[in-house]
């Protein structure tokens, strides 16, 4: 059997066994992520996965540790600007501590954008901190405008 070194990661779509491989223990590393029964997840997981082509998650799995190790998601918004035209929302990408620099969160990237481009949108955006402008630099963006928040209670 391979190991870890030596495998050549794919990505793939989420599946419903993956809350089992640590797909929330390495969303945790992201943000707050810890109250997630087996049921919230497969709700939600239905709910998502209802969407088809329009909300996509993205997983890497070690498959020799049997562990979701990183992730990322895209969703289209259709508007009626552009002539109808089709956004891609880049949101959660995340790649556990122990498999950072290994080029797998450009390959989670990727993957969000080849989608987001291959259902038709005319361009893909996301909003993340100063620190992390140099990684998605690296994947293609631009810097562009100002991110604003208002969060709720
Ligand atoms: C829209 C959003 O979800 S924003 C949230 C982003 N996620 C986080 O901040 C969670 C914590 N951080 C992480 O999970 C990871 O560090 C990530 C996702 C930011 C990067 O994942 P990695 O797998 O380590 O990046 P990867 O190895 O694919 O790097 C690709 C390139 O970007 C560079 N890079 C990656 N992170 C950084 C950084 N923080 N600063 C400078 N360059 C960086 C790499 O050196 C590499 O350059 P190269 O192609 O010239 O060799």
């Amino acid at each position: 059997m391979q190991n870890s070194e030596e495998q050549n990661f794919r990505i793939r779509r989420l599946e419903i066994t993956d809350k089992r491989k640590g797909f929330i223990e390495l969303l945790q590393q992201l943000t707050v992520c810890d109250s997630v029964s087996e049921k919230d997840f497969e709700d939600r997981f239905r709910e998502v996965d209802s969407l088809g082509d329009d909300h996509v998650i993205g997983v890497i799995e070690d498959e020799v540790a049997g562990k979701i190790i990183a992730t990322g998601c895209v969703f289209v918004e259709k508007k009626f600007i552009r002539n109808c035209g089709k956004v891609g929302h880049i949101e959660d990408v995340v790649v556990d501590s122990s498999a950072r620099g290994k080029q797998l969160g450009k390959k989670v990237v990727e993957f969000l954008t080849d989608h987001a481009r291959s259902v038709g949108c005319y361009k893909v955006i996301l909003d993340c901190t100063v620190k992390n402008t140099v990684f998605y630099e690296k994947c293609g963006f631009k810097q562009k405008d100002v991110q604003m928040a208002m969060y709720f209670g």
